[in-house]
């Protein structure tokens, strides 16, 4: 009781959610910092969603620390499979992300840091934020050749990237959120980021690929720990508060009422692939077949996530007309997505045809077709 109404007092809650959130202590009066404990990604997104939506900034900031297992994180405008190697991803088990951000897409794992400050819209200002990041890592390295850019990366060296920005702009709250590369992995990174598939025609925000360095490259006592230690010291000396971190458990729906909802929906694959603007795919391929080689033309165009349109041209004496009518309007509609592909053509084969020539055929032809998703 005393908590809430403290809370209530600095001006943290908003009314509609005072009476759902009791746990964050009263010691913040201008800048509160809270650190997740949990390392997925979808959880720790639903947070910023809900601080976003649900807290009140008009008197208090607040600073999100976070991590995450390893995964790839899109920009709301992104499209995935121009971004990133998704065949690697799902054999790795590397999460897909779409945040709800503009941006570019970064590779995040527990040696990667993220910062979400949080602010009244009118208060919003990246550009203090990385000066603060930039005097605690002096804090630990005062050597460090650390600068911010106009795009609000940080440069280490004037050349190597350590951090990116992302922002959203609320009508009344802002937040800008960071990376901050301690101990990534640097070999896996660029794997992720690479994709591998080609002819995507996409208005959708391209990212910037730059080169990229850990701090613990340089100085390997800058530890995710000692740079989270080091960015919430700075941040409480801004705010001329004591020092304090609170953990937060974003699966806590007593303290954040909803946030279950925020999560599934930042899981779903609706919004992680059915978000990309609308492209288009114009392909060619070439399948070897007993003494061929066959060229194969593909195009589709891709609304939603679902296939709008497909074309695929082929010799007839390869696969009989009529069969590869029905395999192009048998694709209409469905998921531009290999599980659902590689189920829908292995059932329309079933039904359509016996032949075991054709059978071998269509299964290639099918093979390609999926490797492009
Ligand atoms: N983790 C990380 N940190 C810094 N730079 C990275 C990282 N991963 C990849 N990159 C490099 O940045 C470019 C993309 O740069 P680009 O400028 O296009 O995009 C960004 O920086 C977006 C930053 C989003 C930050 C959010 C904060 C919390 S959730 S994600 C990529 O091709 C790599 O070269």
């Amino acid at each position: 009781m005393l908590i809430r109404s403290n809370l209530r007092r600095v001006g943290l809650l908003s009314v509609s959610c005072s009476r759902r959130i009791a746990k964050f202590g009263s010691s913040a009066k201008q800048g509160l910092i809270l650190q997740s404990s949990s390392n997925n990604v979808y959880e720790n997104l639903a947070v910023e969603d809900w601080i976003h939506d649900h807290m009140n900034l008009e008197k208090t900031n607040v600073l999100f620390l976070w991590k995450n297992l390893p995964s790839v994180v899109i920009g709301r405008h992104q499209n995935p499979w121009k971004e990133c190697n998704l065949h690697l991803m799902r054999k790795e088990g590397i999460c897909l992300a779409r945040r709800r951000s503009g941006g570019g897409t970064v590779y995040h794992d527990l040696g990667n840091i993220n910062l979400t400050f949080f602010t009244a819209r009118n208060k919003y200002d990246r550009m203090e934020n990385l000066n603060l990041v930039i005097r605690a890592l002096k804090s630990i390295e005062p050597h460090l050749n650390v600068q911010a850019t106009p795009r609000f990366d940080l440069l280490l060296d004037g050349k190597f990237k350590i951090s990116g920005t992302a922002a959203k702009l609320g009508r009344n709250v802002a937040y800008h959120h960071c990376t901050l590369l301690c101990s990534a992995d640097s070999s896996l990174l660029p794997c992720v980021l690479q994709s591998p598939y080609s002819g995507i025609v996409s208005n959708a925000t391209p990212s910037v690929p730059s080169p990229v360095r850990n701090l613990s490259q340089v100085d390997s006592s800058m530890t995710c720990d000692v740079v989270m230690d080091a960015v919430s010291l700075e941040y409480s000396a801004h705010y001329n508060n004591k020092p304090s971190v609170k953990l937060i458990d974003p699966k806590d729906e007593t303290s954040f009422f909803g946030i279950s909802q925020k999560k599934r929906e930042l899981s779903t694959w609706e919004w992680i692939y059915g978000k990309t603007p609308k492209f288009g795919v114009a392909t060619f391929f070439k399948i070897a077949y007993k003494e061929s080689l066959l060229d194969v033309k593909l195009t589709m165009d891709i609304r939603n996530g679902y296939i709008e349109t497909c074309s695929i041209e082929l010799p007839e004496y390869w696969i009989p007309q009529d069969l590869s009518k029905e395999l192009q309007d048998g694709l209409l509609g469905s998921k531009f997505c290999p599980k659902e592909t590689t189920f829908l053509l292995s059932t329309l084969l079933r039904t359509c045809s016996q032949d075991e020539d054709v059978c071998a055929k269509w299964n290639l032809l099918s093979e390609k077709m999926v490797s492009i998703m």
